[in-house]
């Protein structure tokens, strides 16, 4: 699976946390994540990720290419929903592209805790069966 780790500064930590946790399931899988984000989880894991621009630089709508050109499965995006970003569009723009090409996304921590174990369980198979004809 290609999974975008994201999370606006309220939340690296967490994110950080998280991918620590489930760093033996990250591990088998393609990771990619905005620049800071991602630089913060390769300094805390053994993980390897992809990293594009920060958020505010564009590395939102880098993410948003991906699903574009089907080839994200899976988004993870820890946003902070109490502080207003400067690159807002470009999050709007990125959450409306997973709608648009029914990739599943997680905004909070309960609800990437189960994607992540439907993952596991293979329950997003699904996705990879599909995308061979777009
Ligand atoms: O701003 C972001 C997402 O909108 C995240 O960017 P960084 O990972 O570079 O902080």
């Amino acid at each position: 699976m290609q999974i975008a780790l994201v999370a606006h500064d309220a939340k690296k930590e967490d994110l950080v946390n998280f991918s620590i946790a489930y760093q033996a399931l990250f591990a088998s899988h393609d990771l990619y994540a905005t620049g800071t984000t991602g630089l913060r989880i390769m300094e805390a894991t053994k993980l390897k990720i992809h990293r594009y621009q920060s958020g505010p630089l564009g590395g939102d709508q880098q993410i948003g290419a991906l699903i574009a050109e089907n080839r994200l499965d899976l988004l993870i995006f820890l946003r902070d929903p109490l502080m207003a970003q400067p690159h807002e569009p470009d999050i709007t723009a990125l959450l409306r592209l997973c709608d648009v090409h029914n990739v599943p996304v997680a905004t909070n921590m309960a609800s990437a805790e189960l994607l992540l174990r439907g993952i596991w369980r293979g329950d997003l198979d699904w996705r990879h069966s599909e995308s061979s004809d777009e």
